[in-house]
């Protein structure tokens, strides 16, 4: 046997990603999303090998010999549920058309977004800068310093520069890391104590089973790398957004307040926006009661996660995240440096249900010591968001960077606002590999693991668990799916459903009775309600019929 290679992975100390970029300019027209999928090739080959070595799968064959026992269970339902897939799709594709032609405002809100008279958009108000970034987070930091090494004069405008107590973007996924090397930010997950994390261990009802993968790294080294650059300009300036205005055609901007209380402008061909989950521009980019078919732009909060550190305690894998598939939903637990270990606890609801359920007189106590042992909730990821339960934002973000750089690169002059509208269409085709499969599958797994009264739903997720059991190539291509390495959403569909037809081999067999022939046929209708609205969300078209979306480029264009 050789040697075993080097396992891609750190674990990240508050990074986040960039699904939540939103791009404001000129152009009236809606970015267009499509499919090429140029990353795909690259990372499967390197991927498959490191996984393979990793997690130490049962024989392949034996694997394969007991799947297709329940495939053939289950096989008789799948013509069935093929025509209502189709029919949804169908259905799904020709709504979506009727969203989008009534939806061009919201992709860009170049005329909805007006500013105050503090200042005047006109060429001596240009700064010079080619480019604003709202927020210094995982996104708008790693962005900076993309767009900063490509000669690019960068502003970047962040309300605080303190390393954030938070319990977000801790574990980079291995499709993450390739993503940073791309960018050239891999030393960024060196001296901050990161743990290698090999892969996750998955529990349930006291059995348990391993997957393989990824990393951490901090979001101070990021913003460290990208003060580095000359050309980031009032990189430490304090800063509370306002608001953003396009007073002529080819300069857009920001509004900000700077540490004193002073107000400002800054102008920019191109303003990109990462603030973040607690966006509080979002609305006027989008309306957040809305869903929208390309940009994901609403917010819905399944849950909330409630998080705190475990001193000096050993996990039962070590350099494993664990996954605990509890009753009423997952617990996550991970290393963040090699004395702690993070715990998260998924509590479904929009809030925290511990609080108001206290005795008024005992609440503020309550809180202070909640406060008082570094207990932090939290909620939703940012712009195009998704549950963070499989840990892949900023991997989405990482991946949604090295888009926008490539497409950006062979435009030299950003005032060519017509140019840098057709450019910037593209952006939301590009990425759609990477982040609607890591968000539909953070969707669809969360519903899949949370505990419910419904045997349909509990065969699913038993059937689930003793899915990723089975080892071998199945175990092996979720993962590289999870991990960000193989983003393509085809195989996460099949992958989908060949779960849901394997819980009906489980229940129809060896004896088939027509009441579990009955749940098995829920399990699919609980199945498809999982994953079909995420995909419509997403945009049926965007993510599996690509060529049918008119965009300019197929390809990042080359110089
Ligand atoms: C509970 C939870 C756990 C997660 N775990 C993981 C994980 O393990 N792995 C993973 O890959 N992803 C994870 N994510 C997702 C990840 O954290 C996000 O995808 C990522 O942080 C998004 O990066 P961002 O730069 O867009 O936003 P952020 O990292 O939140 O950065 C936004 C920045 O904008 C600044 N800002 C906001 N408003 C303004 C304003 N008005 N003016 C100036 N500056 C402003 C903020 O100060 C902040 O610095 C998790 C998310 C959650 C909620």
């Amino acid at each position: 046997m050789g040697p075993a290679p080097a396992p891609i992975s750190y674990n990240i100390s508050q990074i986040h990603h960039i699904s939540e970029i939103s791009i404001k300019n000129k152009s009236k027209k809606p970015f267009k999303a499509t499919t090429t999928c140029r990353f795909c090739k690259n990372q499967e080959s390197s991927i498959s090998l490191l996984v393979n070595s990793a997690s130490g799968f049962r024989p392949l064959k034996r694997m394969t010999m007991v799947f297709d026992n329940y495939i053939i269970g289950g096989t008789f339902l799948v013509s069935l549920f093929g025509s209502v897939l189709l029919f949804i799709l169908r259905h799904d594709s020709y709504r979506e058309k009727k969203i989008e032609k009534g939806s061009t405002k919201f992709e860009i809100q170049t005329d909805t977004v007006t500013g105050t008279e503090i200042g005047k958009c006109s060429p001596e108000n240009d700064s010079g800068d080619d480019i604003i970034i709202v927020g210094a987070g995982v996104a708008g930091a790693a962005l900076a310093h993309t767009l900063g090494k490509e000669g690019r004069r960068v502003r970047v405008i962040e309300r605080d520069l303190t390393e954030p107590d938070r319990i977000v973007g801790e574990l980079l996924q291995p499709g993450g890391y390739l993503k940073l090397a791309e960018l050239g930010l891999e030393d960024c997950v060196e001296e901050i104590d990161a743990q290698r994390v090999l892969g996750y261990a998955v529990f349930k009802d006291g059995r348990n089973t391993k997957l393989c993968c990824w990393e951490e790294l901090p979001l101070r080294r990021m913003r460290e790398k990208a003060a580095t650059l000359p050309k980031l300009m009032n990189y430490e300036l304090a800063i509370d957004l306002l608001s953003t205005s396009y007073k002529r055609e080819q300069l857009g901007g920001v509004q900000y307040k700077t540490k004193d209380g002073q107000e400002l402008r800054a102008y920019a061909p191109l303003t990109i926006v990462c603030d973040g989950c607690f966006s509080n521009l979002r609305c006027s980019l989008c309306n957040p009661k809305v869903k929208l078919p390309f940009s994901n732009c609403y917010v819905d909060m399944p849950s909330c996660f409630v998080g705190l550190v475990l001193e000096n305690c050993k996990l039962p894998f070590p350099n494993h995240g664990h996954v605990i598939l509890a009753d009423p939903s997952p617990i996550l637990f991970y290393p963040i440096s090699s004395a702690e270990v993070h715990c998260l606890v998924d509590v479904p609801g929009k809030k925290v249900p511990v609080a108001p359920q206290v005795p008024p007189e005992l609440c503020e106590a309550f809180i202070a010591a909640v406060d008082k042992d570094s207990w932090s909730t939290s909620n939703g990821d940012a712009f195009n968001m998704r549950h963070p339960l499989t840990g892949g934002g900023m991997t989405v973000t990482l991946s949604d960077i090295v888009v926008l750089r490539d497409l950006l690169r062979p435009l030299h002059d950003l005032h060519d606002a017509d140019s840098l509208a057709k450019y910037l269409e593209s952006f939301y085709t590009l990425r759609k590999p990477v982040a609607s499969t890591i968000n539909t599958l953070a969707g669809a797994l969360y519903k899949v693991f949370s505990a419910s009264s419904d045997q349909a739903r509990l065969e699913m997720r038993e059937a689930c668990f003793d899915y990723l059991s089975l080892g071998g190539d199945i175990s092996t291509e979720s993962v590289a799916l999870l991990s960000g390495l193989n983003p393509c959403p085809l195989s996460l569909v099949l992958h989908f459903f060949a779960v849901a037809i394997y819980g009906i081999g489980r229940l129809l067999l060896p004896f088939p009775s027509l009441g579990r022939m009955l749940i098995g046929a829920r399990l699919i209708s609980s199945a498809s309600g999982f994953i079909f609205p995420i995909i419509k969300a997403e945009g049926v078209r965007q993510m599996f019929f690509p060529a049918t979306v008119p965009a300019v480029y197929r390809a990042p264009p080359v110089d």
